[in-house]
C-alpha cells in the first residue's frame, strides 16, 4: 500500500489542513458528553438555571465550529483524494505506453482496464474517507475510552476491556478481508473480459446465432464475481452484530454497576448518562471503524494490483548510449541471421533467416498463412527484440539506435486496419502531427482514398467510428495508408494492406508508391503485388526458402511456379516460355 501512497506526497499540505481540521471536529465531539453530564449533575439536578445555560451555549458554540470544520475537510478531502487519482491513472498510462509486448503478456487489457478504473477508484475513497473519518474513529475510540476513565474510573472499566477485545477481533476481518477482495477484483477483470469480447464481436455473434453461448458466458463471470463478493462482504456483516452485541452488553453493565453506585454514593446520575453516552459514541466510531477495515482490504487489494503495473519491469528500452543517425536517403536494411520466438514460447517462429534490401527497394514477402511473415515485420520497429541475429539499418544494429528515432523512420500499416473514433482528418494527423491539407491529400491521393473521402457527407471532416460514418473493409486499408504515408516514412512496411483491393486499385496504388523514396516491405498473398517489388521473400514455416526478383523465382523456383500456377492458372505455361 505504501507504494502507491508516495503519490500523495505533492499535497501533503492539504493533508495536514485536512487532518487538523478533523481533530477539531474530534475533539468537540469528546467534550460533548463531559459537557452534557456537568449540565446534568450541576445544573438540572442542583435546579441551576444559570449552568445550564452558560454550558448549553459553550456546547451549541463547538458545534457550529465542528459543523465548518467538518465542512472545510470535506473540502480538502476531496481535493487531495482527485489529484492523488488523477497522478496515479497518469503514472499508470505512462508506464503502459512503455510497457513491451512481453509486458502485455502479463496483464490481458481487461486487468490493465479494471487496474486503471476501478481499482484507482477504490484506493481514492479510502483516501477521501481516511481523510474525513479515518484517524477520527480511532481517535474517537481511544479518547472515549480516555475521557470515560476520567469521568468514571470504575464504571470505565467494563468500556476498557471491551474495546481492546473489538480491536483484535477487528484487525482479524480486515486480514481475512484483503485476500477475499484480492480475488473480487481479479473477478471484475473478468467480466470486463467477457464484455470487451462481447461488444467488440458483436456483428460475429448474431451472424453466429451464438447469443446464448455469450450470455451464458457473462452470467457464469457475472455469477462469479457475485459469489466472491458475497463471500467478503458476509465476512464483513458478522463483523457489525457482534460489536453491537458486545457495546450493548457493555451499556447494561454500566446502568447495572452505575446504578449501585449511585445508591453507595460512588457514582452520579450525570457521570452514568456520560459514559453511556461515551460507548454509544465508540460503538458508532467502531462500526465506522469496521466499514474503513472493510474499504481498506478493497484498497489493499487494488494498490497491489497497482504496485505490480507500475513496478513491472520493462523489458524493451534504449540501451544507455542509443544513438540517432542523419537518414536523408531510404536506408539499407539487412537482417543477418535473425531468429525469433514469442516471449514465453518454445517455438521459434523465425529461424535463421537473412536478407538484404537496398536502399528505395520493394521487397515482397510471400507465403502460407502463419509461415511467420507478421512476426518478422514487428522485428523491425522493434515491437519484440529478435534472439539471435542482428538487424541492421544502413549498417547499424538497431538495438543501438533510440527506439523513437527508429519509429520514426517507419510508416507503419498493421494487417487489421484500426482507425481511431475522430474525423477523417483526426486518422490522418494521427500519423503526422499538424499535417497541413496539402500533405493529407498528397496522401489520400496516393492511397487511393482522396475521391471517396471527398464523396463523404463532410468530406475530410466526416466523423468516423462510432456516432460516425463506417467505412468498408477496403477504404480503411487505404485510409490507413495514408495516415503511414503522410510521415514521410523513410521505411514504409505493409501487413497485407492491399488484400481488400481489388486489382486494379491496387495497381495505381503501387504506381504512386513509387514516388515515396523510402524502402518498403510489402506482406502479400497474393502474387500479382509480389510481381511489382524489386525482391520476393518466400517464407514457410518460420523460415525464408527462397529469395529473387519475380522472374528469377519463376525460372528457379518450383514452389514459386507452384504458387504462381495456382493464381494464375494455363498463364503460367506462357510466361515460362516467355522467358
Ligand atoms: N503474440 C503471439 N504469441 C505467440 N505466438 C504467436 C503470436 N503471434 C503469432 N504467433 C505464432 O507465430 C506464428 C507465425 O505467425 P504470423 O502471424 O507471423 O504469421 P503470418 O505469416 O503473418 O500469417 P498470416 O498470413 O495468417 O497473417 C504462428 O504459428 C502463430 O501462431
Amino acid at each position: 500500500m505504501l507504494r502507491v501512497l508516495k503519490f500523495i506526497k505533492p499535497y501533503r499540505i492539504a493533508v495536514f489542513i485536512a487532518l487538523a481540521l478533523m481533530l477539531t471536529e474530534l475533539f468537540v465531539e469528546l467534550f460533548h458528553p463531559l459537557l452534557m453530564a456537568k449540565i446534568i449533575d450541576d445544573g438540572i439536578l442542583q435546579g441551576d438555571l444559570s449552568v445550564v445555560m452558560k454550558w448549553g451555549g459553550i456546547m451549541v458554540g463547538l458545534s457550529f465550529v465542528a459543523f465548518a470544520a467538518g465542512i472545510i475537510n470535506s473540502f480538502f478531502a476531496a481535493h487531495v483524494s482527485q489529484s492523488f487519482g488523477f497522478d496515479i491513472r497518469r503514472a499508470m498510462y505512462e508506464k503502459i505506453q512503455s510497457f513491451s509486448f512481453a509486458n502485455f503478456n502479463f496483464f490481458p487489457t481487461s486487468s490493465l482496464i479494471t487496474r486503471m478504473t476501478n481499482d484507482v477508484t477504490q484506493i481514492q475513497n479510502t483516501v477521501f474517507m481516511s481523510l474525513r473519518i479515518m484517524l477520527r474513529a480511532p481517535l474517537l475510540v481511544i479518547g472515549g475510552v480516555i475521557m470515560a476513565l476520567f469521568v468514571n474510573f470504575r464504571l470505565a472499566l467494563f468500556v476498557l476491556i471491551a474495546v481492546p477485545f473489538l480491536f483484535f477481533f477487528l484487525v482479524w476481518v480486515m486480514r481475512k478481508g484483503s485476500g477475499l477482495f484480492t480475488a473480487v477484483q481479479q473477478k471484475v477483470d473478468g467480466v470486463n473480459n467477457v464484455m470487451r469480447e462481447n461488444l467488440g464481436g458483436i456483428r460475429l455473434i448474431r451472424a453466429f446465432l451464438r447469443h446464448d453461448h455469450e450470455s451464458k458466458r457473462f452470467t457464469k463471470a457475472s455469477g462469479e464475481l457475485q459469489d466472491k463478493t458475497v463471500r467478503a462482504l458476509r465476512l464483513m456483516e458478522i463483523a457489525m452484530p457482534i460489536l453491537l452485541l458486545v457495546m450493548n452488553l457493555t451499556i447494561i453493565a454500566v446502568l447495572w454497576f452505575g446504578n449501585i453506585g449511585v445508591q453507595n454514593n460512588n457514582a452520579r446520575v450525570g457521570e452514568i448518562v456520560a459514559i453511556v453516552n461515551y460507548v454509544t459514541r465508540i460503538t458508532g466510531a467502531l462500526s465506522i471503524l469496521s466499514f474503513i477495515i472493510m474499504a481498506f482490504s478493497r484498497a489493499k487489494a487494488s494498490s497491489t494490483r497497482l504496485a505490480e503495473v507500475l513496478e513491472e519491469e520493462i523489458d524493451l528500452v534504449d540501451i544507455e548510449q542509443a544513438k540517432e543517425m542523419e537518414t536523408v536517403d531510404p536506408p539499407h536494411i539487412e537482417f543477418d541471421a535473425v531468429s525469433f520466438r514469442y516471449p514465453g514460447t518454445n517455438t521459434t517462429v523465425i529461424e535463421d533467416i537473412s536478407f538484404e534490401v537496398k536502399p528505395g527497394e520493394t521487397v515482397a514477402i510471400l507465403g502460407s498463412t502463419g509461415s511467420g511473415k507478421s512476426s518478422l515485420f514487428q522485428l523491425l520497429p522493434r515491437l519484440y527484440d529478435v534472439d539471435e541475429g542482428a538487424i541492421y539499418i544502413d549498417g547499424q544494429d538497431i538495438k543501438q539506435l533510440k527506439l523513437a528515432y527508429l519509429r520514426r523512420l517507419i510508416g507503419y500499416v498493421p494487417q487489421e486496419s484500426l482507425l481511431f473514433t475522430g474525423t477523417v482528418s483526426d486518422n490522418l494527423s494521427w500519423g503526422k502531427e499538424n499535417a497541413t491539407m496539402e500533405e493529407m491529400i498528397e496522401a489520400t491521393k496516393a492511397a487511393q482514398i482522396h475521391d471517396t473521402i471527398e464523396r463523404l457527407p463532410k468530406g475530410y471532416e466526416t466523423r468516423l467510428g462510432q456516432k460516425g460514418i463506417n467505412l468498408s473493409g477496403g477504404q480503411k486499408q487505404r485510409l490507413s495508408i495514408a495516415r503511414a504515408l503522410i510521415r514521410k516514412p523513410k521505411i514504409l512496411m505493409m501487413d497485407d494492406s492491399t488484400s481488400a483491393l481489388d486489382l486494379k486499385t491496387e495497381g495505381k496504388l503501387l504506381q504512386a508508391l513509387k514516388k515515396y523514396e523510402c524502402t518498403t516491405f510489402i506482406i502479400t498473398q497474393k502474387v500479382s503485388t509480389a510481381t511489382e517489388a524489386d525482391k520476393i521473400l518466400l517464407m514457410d514455416d518460420g523460415m525464408l526458402l527462397e529469395q529473387g526478383t519475380h522472374e528469377s523465382l519463376l525460372k528457379e523456383s518450383s514452389l514459386y511456379q507452384k504458387i504462381y500456377e495456382s493464381q494464375f492458372g494455363e498463364e503460367v505455361s506462357y510466361a515460362k516460355t516467355a522467358k
